[in-house]
């Protein structure tokens, strides 16, 4: 069972507007002029942020109010607050034929296999220059999904995160890109609940991380002859 973020304290958001509102009949992407149309914006706070896997026409690094990300999910497919909240993370553009493809890729692997539910939530490019927030879709996991494993100390996280793997890899890989992501694009954001959990990992496996104390530790440790 591997723990990959979702949000279970959420703020009431105004009821969803529906997402395409398109009057043509065809799918979107082939109605006339499709790259002319309005694009989709899909919002990423965990492995989306550096493993989307679907095409996409831009992207940009910025938060959505109201949320906090918490490593209380658990999945056994892909990697086993009330102050104003910000989760960081990246927003993809997705125009034409793009829009079809992601929803229905992001359906299956998000919805279907990963029990999140989908949102409509304002994101706040980290542009300087950035005018209005952008309205984008996200995929939120709640209590009653079954894969809610609920509020945990961030040492059994990191306990669990070490032991579990799936078909997409290691859980290790999943919080270690993540809180580099976090690191070097969003270095002015604080997610304690991340680093608490990436320093107790550290700390249970130190060889995930050399530094020079525990090189100079380690050769000083007389090393046992063999045989
Ligand atoms: N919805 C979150 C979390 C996405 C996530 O991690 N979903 C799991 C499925 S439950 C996944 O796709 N894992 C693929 C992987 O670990 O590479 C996001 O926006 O990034």
């Amino acid at each position: 069972m591997k723990r990959d973020p979702q949000r279970p304290e959420e703020r009431p958001e105004p009821p969803p507007r529906p997402l395409l509102s398109s009057s043509s009949s065809s799918p979107p992407g082939e109605a006339e002029g499709a790259e002319l149309a309005a694009p989709v914006w899909i919002f990423g706070y965990g492995s989306l942020v550096w493993r989307p896997g679907f095409e996409f026409t831009s992207r940009k690094v910025g938060f959505i109010r109201g949320y906090s990300r918490r490593f209380w999910q658990g999945d056994t497919f892909h990697r086993g607050s009330e102050k104003m909240a910000c989760t960081w993370g990246v927003a993809y553009e997705v125009r034409g034929e793009q829009i079809a493809a992601s929803l229905e890729y992001l359906n299956m692997r998000e919805a279907v296999l990963g029990g999140y539910d989908t949102k409509l939530v304002k994101f706040h490019p980290q542009e300087k220059d950035a005018e209005e927030p952008i309205l984008a879709l996200v995929y939120i996991a709640t209590p009653q999904n079954p894969s809610y494993l609920g509020p945990a100390s961030e040492e059994d996280i990191a306990a669990q995160i070490i032991v579990s793997s799936g078909c997409a890899g290691h859980n290790i890989e999943y919080l270690l890109r993540l809180a580099d992501f976090m690191r070097y694009f969003c270095p002015q954001a604080e997610d304690k609940h991340l680093f608490s959990i990436e320093e107790a990992l550290i700390s249970i496996l130190p060889c995930l991380y050399y530094t020079e104390e525990s090189l100079e530790e380690t050769a000083s440790v007389p090393q046992k002859s063999k045989g």
